[in-house]
């Protein structure tokens, strides 16, 4: 097929188009570079860098599938900006929608988040569990899921939305290069490659066996390949969801051992009060995508993930 895949230069995005691209599909990138960086694009994979607002500059009636990761995705920044995350996530995506109907673009894979679900505690979540998003981020996420079906049935667009839970670990030279960076594990490896004296660990009594949140960490690899697979479910007429998550927690203490194992290094911890917003645990349940999609993980264990992401660490310090 020949995709458009916008955000294509970002974390996730980036290791989807090096999927996309060993499975024999043709990929051209749409992202304005603001959070993603030229060098994530493969060679073989055009770059157009320009914002979703010019979508339209791009959308030609060439593209069978797009595939939507370009986004504002910082939840504290979406609190104090909600115009601007309402803006990009949602118009954004407007627009995009507007271009590929305009040119008879009839598949759409969309990024959306496990984040919009109503906090269950070490319950796994699943496709059809309450969606409570808590914070302009993950609302904007729930907004397109919310439209999606509707666009489906009017218009003919097959689109498949994939609910990630805590994206992590690194494919070879892509890996996560926030600035600032606030996701535990490149926090926690900081500190074990000594470019940061102690972790922070935010809250340690919360109720779950160690006393700190629980979250379910998804090789980006997995993550990708889940992609390569849906887009072979995309219908015509049909909004499907899918959870990708390892359908297992693993708490802050968990993820802080596991650093020190993989790294050698003792990672000076500090317990400090719990961070604003913060839902005790995200848990995925991915059976959906396992029956409907036959999605197998290569990468489920903590320690794979996080050696791999200390790999890429590494090899930028
Ligand atoms: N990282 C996670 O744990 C996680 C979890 C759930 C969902 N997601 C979703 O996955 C997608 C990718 O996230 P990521 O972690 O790779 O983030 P990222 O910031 O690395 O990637 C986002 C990409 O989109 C581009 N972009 C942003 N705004 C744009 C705009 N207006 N026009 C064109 N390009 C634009 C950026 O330059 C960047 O390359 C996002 O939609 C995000 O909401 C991420
Ligand atoms: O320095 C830190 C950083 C994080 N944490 C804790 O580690 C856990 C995981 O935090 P992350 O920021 O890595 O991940 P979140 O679950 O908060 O965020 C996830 O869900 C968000 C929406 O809620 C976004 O989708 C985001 O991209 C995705 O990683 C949380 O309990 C957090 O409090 C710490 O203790 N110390």
């Amino acid at each position: 097929m020949k995709l458009l895949v916008t955000g294509g230069a970002g974390y996730i995005g980036s290791a989807t188009v090096v999927a996309l691209v060993a499975a024999g599909h043709e990929v051209e990138v749409l992202d304005d570079l603001s959070t993603g960086f030229v060098d994530n694009v493969p060679e073989g994979a055009v770059l157009h860098e320009l914002p979703l607002s010019a979508a339209a500059q791009v959308v030609d009636s060439t593209f069978d599938a797009v595939l939507h990761f370009a986004a504002k995705i910082s939840v504290g920044e979406s609190v104090r900006k909600p115009d601007l995350y309402f803006d990009v996530n949602v118009r954004g995506t407007m627009t995009l929608l507007d271009s590929m109907r305009a040119n008879d673009v009839k598949r759409l894979i969309f990024s959306s988040t496990g984040s919009m679900y109503a906090d269950a505690g070490l319950e796994p979540l699943a496709e059809d569990s309450p969606i409570d998003p808590q914070n302009p981020y993950a609302a904007s996420k729930s907004i397109v899921d919310t439209m999606l079906p509707w666009e489906c049935q009017a218009h003919g667009l097959g689109a498949v939305s994939l609910r990630y839970f805590n994206a992590a670990g690194a494919s070879g030279h892509l890996g996560e290069r926030h600035t600032p960076e606030t996701h535990l594990i490149p926090m926690v490896l900081d500190v074990a490659a000594g470019k940061r004296a102690e972790f922070l660990l935010f809250g340690d009594d919360y109720p779950t066996p160690d006393g700190t949140s629980v979250r379910d960490y998804i090789h980006i690899e997995d993550l990708a390949s889940a992609h390569v697979l849906a887009l072979e479910a995309a219908e015509p007429g049909k909004h499907k969801v899918y959870n990708l998550g390892n359908g297992r927690g693993f708490s802050i203490r968990e993820v802080v051992d596991a650093v020190r194992e993989v790294t050698g290094h003792p990672v000076p911890t500090r317990v400090a009060p719990r961070r604003e917003g913060d839902p005790v645990a995200s848990v995925a349940s991915a059976e959906k995508a396992r029956t409907e999609l036959g999605w197998r993980q290569a990468k489920p264990e903590l320690r794979d993930i996080i050696a791999d992401a200390w790999a890429f660490h590494r090899s930028r310090t």
